[in-house]
């Protein structure tokens, strides 16, 4: 696009990098630079549009913080409040909400507020990946979708490794699949007394994701990891607190009026300190986090393509299975 067709010798055999660009360059023949310049303006367009159609949100035209669809998200006493917003459907994970709670962490690491609370609305935390995600199958096939799905698996945990600040979950009821797995890299778990803890992933011919597969281990012992993460043994809350996933329990009565109170005290402590100790006690680990990250999304995106997984998702659509 700037300096029309490839007139430059070809670089040396070593050279991998300028050899496959000038490969690409030279590929396009006597292509006119005007030419080339339409191709890349159109590349991009037709980028933007695919990033608006897969549900990623633009700010408004005046930079105000975007909209969502899938979760309500507050700011006030110093907490920024994300909460999950499909009730209907148990606060199923689809894709737009991956995209927006990356969203909404981003901005939230970056707004007034000192710590940042995840919580669910209705009687669900949340049900776990939405697993209608795999019926909507993009046109280079399921092997595309997989490998779709593994990045924005790896995009969505990577942005709880990287959490600036203090990040509590308010389990409000039953959590499944990802929605546990993730509450081994918040800093603090309180969870109604009604809630329970499954990661059902051998029933579902799945695999440990959001870097479970570490932390759990380490948080509750090889062998309790094991129970929940291979057998998909079911916590209630309280088991999960023994096993150091959940900080603390509260009677589903007094649940919200408890939390709140005691998160709103907490918010009023000195935020840099808080940011500060956070990454003290999180920054050694960040790196291991990012490689088991990186290796589970890798795992998960063959055992997607596997017929376990794809009959249990079946099942699960064609009503004959529930957990
Ligand atoms: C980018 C991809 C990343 C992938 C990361 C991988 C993550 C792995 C996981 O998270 S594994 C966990 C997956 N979750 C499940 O297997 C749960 C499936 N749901 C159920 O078994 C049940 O719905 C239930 C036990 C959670 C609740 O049962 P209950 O009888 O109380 O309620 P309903 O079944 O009637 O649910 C109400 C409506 O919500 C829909 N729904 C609930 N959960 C999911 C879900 N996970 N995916 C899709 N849809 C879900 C349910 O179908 C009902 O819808 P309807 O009213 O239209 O019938």
């Amino acid at each position: 696009a700037t300096e029309g067709p490839c007139n430059t010798p070809k670089p040396g055999v070593f050279d991998l990098i300028s050899k496959a660009k000038w490969d690409a360059w030279n590929a396009l023949g006597s292509l006119p630079k005007e030419t080339a310049r339409q191709n890349y303006v159109d590349l991009v367009s037709s980028l933007s549009s695919s990033l608006k159609s897969s549900g990623q949100l633009e700010p408004g035209a005046d930079g105000t913080p975007p909209g969502y669809e899938t979760l309500v998200v507050t700011s006030e006493d110093g907490i920024t409040k994300i909460t999950l917003n499909r009730p209907t459907k148990k606060n199923a994970m689809n894709t737009q909400m991956y995209h927006e709670i990356t969203l909404a962490l981003e901005a939230a690491s970056k707004d007034n507020s000192s710590i940042t609370v995840l919580t669910g609305s209705g009687d669900y935390y949340s049900s776990g990946n939405d697993l209608t995600n795999f019926t909507d199958i993009p046109s280079g096939g399921v092997e595309e979708k997989a490998k779709n799905s593994a990045i924005l698996l790896r995009n969505f945990v990577g942005c709880f490794i990287d959490f600036p600040k203090p990040l509590i979950a308010v389990v409000n009821g039953p959590a499944v699949g990802i929605a546990v797995t993730t509450l081994g890299l918040f800093d603090a778990v309180y969870s109604t007394d009604r809630a329970t803890f499954h990661t059902p992933f051998s029933h579902l011919g799945l695999s440990p994701e959001g870097c479970s597969s570490y932390t759990f281990p380490k948080i509750m012992s090889p062998s309790k990891a094991a129970e929940m993460l291979i057998f998909g043994k079911k916590l209630t809350a309280r088991e999960a607190c023994t096993q150091g996933l959940v900080t603390e329990v509260f009677p589903d009565g007094t649940f919200q009026k408890e939390v709140w109170t005691r998160l709103k005290a907490y918010a009023k402590l000195p935020a840099n300190a808080m940011r500060i100790s956070k990454e003290v006690i999180r920054n050694k680990e960040k790196e291991k986090l990012h490689a088991v990250n990186a290796e589970e999304c890798s795992v998960l995106q063959e055992r997607w393509l596997s017929d376990e997984c794809m009959n249990a998702v079946v099942s699960f659509l064609s009503r004959k299975a529930k957990l």
